[in-house]
């Protein structure tokens, strides 16, 4: 959500003003040698060089042929000189927020007459950060170039200019789900909703997976919101890569007989009257990333897997682990190990407790609720070679019972479910271009870009941990990754 209030002075192009006066860095003098590269994607670096070459984006990536953020940037390009984009391009419009790396900026490109394509821009100042905090940003940069998927962000840009890295990527005009929720009764989602949500975010682990991406962060602060409602996972920088074998494993199958017509629907669809009672052996797409490991400890501590906190050395299994707690979250409004402190939280997730339930009258009654309390039992199995997802991945966690009834191929056609809160949008903000010329853009831009940037500055200097939300950060310095 757009954070701060503008100023937009009547006769200039500085449209990064904002009402805090707060400047916690002396004057940056290097803007003056720099020199701007707009990098794309390599998959579609074809469509930076010549705004001629769209085929080759439609031939790559059918799916997004239309997008209207490519349609932009095509057209922004084809107006450049050097038939490249620059940063002057971009109009920023807002500040979205302030993470542990950078700041994040809604912005447009100037010339996108139609004014609809928006994009989040992630401003890194690289001379506010450490060593261990520059390669976090590299992994950020190098997992977002490697994503395709609806529920992911695509980076349309990198952009390497002076002592800033820049990423621009897909903007989410309704928040966060740890905000969406805090906008709930109770803190609480209904079934339907946490259903929902689990499912997309279980998808684009899935995807993460068969990348060999392990994530390590999941947390309702880390699942955005686009505008129709879907997700979009975010904070790539903890993630580590690891090598995966994709492979088709033969499985045994007996359809469940269930009372519940959802369920019923789903479970015999395609399947003969004569042949319902009968196994069947169905091969399975399993691509799981099950020999990573890592002994680095990284992560939000409530969402810690018992085997990071011991720090002998993590893998897959701690994103399954995370989404047996989001979804414990999502129903309950809170996480399920949470003691009074961080080290009580620590204490209690490497404990022998199981995880418990607060059971009341209403819930009780609510269609699902059993099901979603068994998933998270086998979710939050302490010994990862038991826990459900850690050997064949989401393959297994999808046939889940409280998954029923979800057509995982068509999830991305879903409507989001209506939840207090989240405002279903049929196209981002809309905003009047302005007309400068481009010498002016280009001193504004990096005066107001240093400006905002230096504001709350040393936000970035705090180490190793800091305060996210309902959250604390846990970076373990002394651990490699
Ligand atoms: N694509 C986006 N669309 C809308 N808002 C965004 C987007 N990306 C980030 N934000 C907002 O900006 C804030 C800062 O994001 P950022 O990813 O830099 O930090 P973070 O989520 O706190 O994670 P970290 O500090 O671990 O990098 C987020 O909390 C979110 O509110």
């Amino acid at each position: 959500m757009v954070e701060d209030t503008f100023l937009f002075p009547p006769d200039t192009d500085l449209d990064l003003s904002f009402t805090s006066t707060t400047t916690d860095r002396t004057s940056l003098t290097r803007t003056s040698s720099l020199t701007l590269s707009f990098s794309f994607n390599d998959r579609l670096s074809a469509a930076s060089a010549s705004a001629t070459t769209s085929s080759a984006t439609v031939l790559r990536r059918p799916h997004r042929s239309s997008d209207p953020h490519w349609s932009a940037i095509r057209a922004a390009t084809a107006l450049s000189s050097d038939g490249r984009l620059h940063l002057r391009h971009l109009k920023i419009l807002g500040h979205l927020g302030t993470g542990n790396l950078g700041r994040v900026f809604l912005c447009r490109l100037r010339d996108d007459h139609h004014g609809g394509a928006t994009f989040a821009l992630k401003v890194v100042d690289k001379d506010l950060l450490n060593a261990k905090k520059l390669s976090h940003v590299e992994t950020e940069a190098e997992i977002l170039h490697a994503l395709d998927h609806p529920f992911l962000p695509t980076l349309y840009a990198r952009i390497d200019a002076s002592h800033y890295t820049c990423l621009l990527i897909d903007y989410c005009p309704n928040g966060d789900l740890h905000s969406l929720l805090r906008k709930q009764p109770g803190n609480r989602l209904s079934i339907r909703a946490v259903r929902f949500f689990a499912a997309e975010v279980l998808v684009a682990l899935e995807y993460l997976h068969a990348l060999g991406i392990v994530y390590r962060d999941l947390k309702p602060e880390n699942v955005l919101l686009r505008e129709d409602g879907h997700v979009m996972l975010s904070d790539f920088d903890l993630c580590f890569k690891a090598d995966v074998a994709p492979v088709f494993e033969r499985r045994s199958h007996s359809p469940r007989l269930t009372t519940n017509s959802r369920n019923r629907c789903f479970c015999y669809n395609n399947i003969s009257n004569k042949s319902r009672f009968t196994e069947h052996v169905v091969a399975e797409f399993v691509a799981e990333p099950t020999t990573a490991f890592s002994r680095s400890c990284v992560g939000t501590h409530e969402y810690l897997a018992p085997e990071l906190v011991s720090g002998n050395g993590h893998g897959n299994g701690v994103d399954w682990w995370a989404f047996g707690i989001f979804i414990y979250e999502l129903l309950y409004g809170t996480t399920p190990f949470k003691g009074y402190s961080k080290e009580s939280t620590l204490r209690n997730i490497a404990s022998s407790r199981d995880v418990r339930f607060y059971i009341n009258e209403r819930e009780e009654l609510e269609e699902g609720i059993s099901e979603a309390r068994d998933l998270i039992e086998k979710l939050l199995v302490k010994d990862p070679r038991r826990r459900l997802g850690c050997a064949r991945g989401a393959t297994d966690i999808k046939r889940h019972p409280f998954f029923d009834g979800i057509k995982w191929p068509l999830i991305r056609t879903y409507k989001a479910p209506e939840v207090r809160g989240l405002v279903k949008r049929s196209r981002s903000l809309q905003h009047v271009t302005s007309h400068v010329t481009h010498g002016r853009r280009r001193k504004w831009w990096w005066k107001a870009l240093e400006y905002v940037m230096r504001k709350k500055g040393n936000k970035y200097n705090s180490i190793t941990n800091y305060s996210n939300g309902n959250y604390y950060h846990f970076v373990n310095s002394h651990k490699v990754r």
